[in-house]
């Protein structure tokens, strides 16, 4: 399907867009939280914070089993690994999964791109930046989150499975709090897949030559990742893990 201009696609597809379409902040809000200067006003900002968790749950309430898929927002259309998200999501969607990104550029445009070509139901969870930046065209609902932690809240609530494609700092932290939820079972059940071999196979490399040798993390915990160049096979690993459950969510 050849990619149709934004407003053909809203009415189209019926997309939900919330808070896209905010000027650019000077000051994002995610920043006057943490700047020590306003203090004062911190408890106050309990209720917005109240509000974006009451919106995402909101927006959100009738998805379920989702699958979120985190990599790098820097990677151009018409790229080995573009084309390996779109592959993805297309493989996600087929398989009959609402898949859920950061919604941005790069790698979370492929796979959303990939699960709208295919039928499916894309979801981008934005987040404010201090440039401007919009939600990338392939989303069925996008809601554009203020805070990062409210936003990490609803990539785990509403998802069954992690897929990690190549990123940098950002996709590195969205695994490793991912990692952690799983390693101190505050969810269970939950494969995070790494989807590149090359890529991630040093980091594992490292993991268990440093991490697990010096005690940092034991052997069991690295078999927590799942590494993989296939896509079928990364579809694989989840639909198992959602056999293994009977079906059902049990997180
Ligand atoms: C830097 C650029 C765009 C930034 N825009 C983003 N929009 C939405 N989500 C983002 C963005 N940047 C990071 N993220 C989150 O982190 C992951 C990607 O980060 P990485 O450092 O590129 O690996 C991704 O999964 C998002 O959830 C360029 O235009």
């Amino acid at each position: 399907m050849p990619p149709l201009d934004r407003d053909t696609r809203l009415s189209y597809r019926g997309a939900a867009r919330i808070r896209e379409d905010q000027d650019t902040p000077t000051q994002t809000t995610d920043q006057r939280l943490l700047r020590s200067a306003d203090s004062a006003r911190d408890p106050w900002r309990v209720l917005r914070i109240q509000s974006e968790f009451v919106e995402g749950f909101d927006n959100l309430a009738t998805v379920s089993g989702a699958v979120t898929v985190f990599g790098s927002a820097r990677i151009a259309p018409d790229t080995p690994y573009y084309d390996l998200g779109r592959e993805l999501g297309g493989a996600l969607a087929g398989a009959g999964y609402p898949v859920m990104t950061g919604g941005g550029p790069g790698l979370m445009e492929a796979v959303n791109r990939g699960a709208c070509e295919a039928g499916g139901y894309s979801i981008g969870l934005g987040i404010e930046l201090p440039f401007e930046q919009n939600l990338n065209q392939w989303v069925d609902l996008g809601i554009n989150f203020r805070y990062f932690f409210v936003r990490k809240t609803m990539f785990v609530k509403y998802a069954q499975a992690f897929v990690c494609l190549p990123g940098g700092f950002g996709t590195l932290d969205e695994l490793f709090e991912a990692l952690t939820l799983v390693q101190t079972r505050k969810v269970t059940q939950f494969p995070i897949v790494l989807l590149g071999t090359e890529f991630w196979g040093p980091l594992l490399d490292w993991v268990r030559g440093t991490l697990v040798e010096q005690g940092f993390v034991s052997p069991a915990d690295v078999d927590l990742l799942q590494v993989t160049d296939s896509v079928a096979d990364a579809v694989a690993i989840i639909g198992q893990s959602r056999q293994r459950q009977g079906g059902e969510d049990h997180r």
